[in-house]
């Protein structure tokens, strides 16, 4: 008879992704200051804030681009320092990082590097068969099976961004971690690409996070919302419920790190950004 042990099962039941206490400082200036975010698999969460509010820094910290000062990464449960685990997850960027003179085959069939033996990762030539059939299925999962053959520097941003988003499937990833994916496209794009992330959530079961500066766009696909205000969460709510009252918080210049307003605050700062609140208030989906 097999048993399992209480900590395998906690580790089981945990989240795809947890962050704990994360903190961060460039200079001495605080820029993380006790970040806590949670991510379970099949969800797609939407992470919101004011420029500079720490959603950049946060992610590169969780995939390694950065090292944290203090607070702990788990994956499954587990701390994220080691290369296994730290493959688990892809991050997308706004600047598309692709090989432009490479097909869009190539440039996804290049997110296996980190699994395939060195011989095989020099020459896409040899890349083996079985994963140019994997990254072809990769492809048609975001709808650009049919451009496979073509450079990545001859396809539209969206285009780009979808075979992004193939190479981190052909990855494997299981967390995808997306750094205002849409920023750089046009409001179709931009929903084709937001509305992909959320079905990769939905239907294969990824634990998906993504900063948007579109609150309605994470109202329409995201799961739930984090809002990062000074480096630290301060609004965690289903994407549903959002409110204007929410983002104004989230938005206002004038607010100190407990989210309360600040008094000091002169006129000019307070008005300085006004997110579009209009469709902010309807019925919830
Ligand atoms: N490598 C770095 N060195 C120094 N300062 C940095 C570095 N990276 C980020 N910062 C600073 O940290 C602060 C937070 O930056 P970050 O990019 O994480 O914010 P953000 O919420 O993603 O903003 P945006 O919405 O504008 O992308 C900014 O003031 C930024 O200048």
């Amino acid at each position: 008879m097999t048993t399992t042990s209480p900590q395998a099962v906690a580790v089981s039941a945990a989240p795809a992704l947890a962050v704990r206490g994360l903190r961060k400082s460039f200079s001495g200036r605080t820029v993380l200051d006790g970040l806590d975010l949670s991510l379970a698999r099949g969800e797609f969460l939407a992470l919101l804030g004011a420029n500079g509010s720490g959603k950049s820094t946060a992610l590169r910290c969780v995939v390694g681009l950065e090292s944290p000062d203090a607070g702990e990464i788990l994956v499954r449960g587990r701390p994220a320092d080691t290369a296994p685990l730290r493959r688990r997850m892809a991050m997308i960027f706004q600047q598309i990082h692709l090989v432009h003179r490479r097909t869009a085959l190539d440039n996804v069939c290049a997110g296996a590097l980190g699994r395939l033996p060195l011989h095989r990762s020099l020459a896409p030539i040899l890349f083996p068969r079985e994963l140019r059939e994997e990254a072809m299925l990769c492809l048609d999962r975001v709808g650009m099976a049919d451009r496979a053959a073509e450079p990545a520097g001859r396809l539209s941003g969206g285009q780009r961004q979808r075979v992004a988003i193939a190479r981190a499937l052909c990855q494997r990833a299981e967390i995808i971690l997306a750094d205002e994916p849409v920023s750089a496209l046009d409001p179709a794009a931009a929903e084709q690409v937001v509305a992909l992330l959320a079905d990769l959530a939905h239907e294969q079961g990824l634990a998906v996070a993504a900063v948007l500066h579109q609150p309605d766009l994470a109202r329409r696909h995201a799961d739930r919302v984090a809002g990062l205000l000074h480096g630290r969460a301060t609004l965690d709510t289903p994407a549903a419920t959002l409110t204007a009252a929410d983002l104004a918080t989230l938005y206002a210049p004038d607010r100190d790190r407990d989210g309360h307003a600040d008094a000091d605050a002169d006129d000019h700062d307070r008005h300085a950004y006004t997110p579009d609140l209009r469709h902010a208030d309807r019925e919830p989906r």
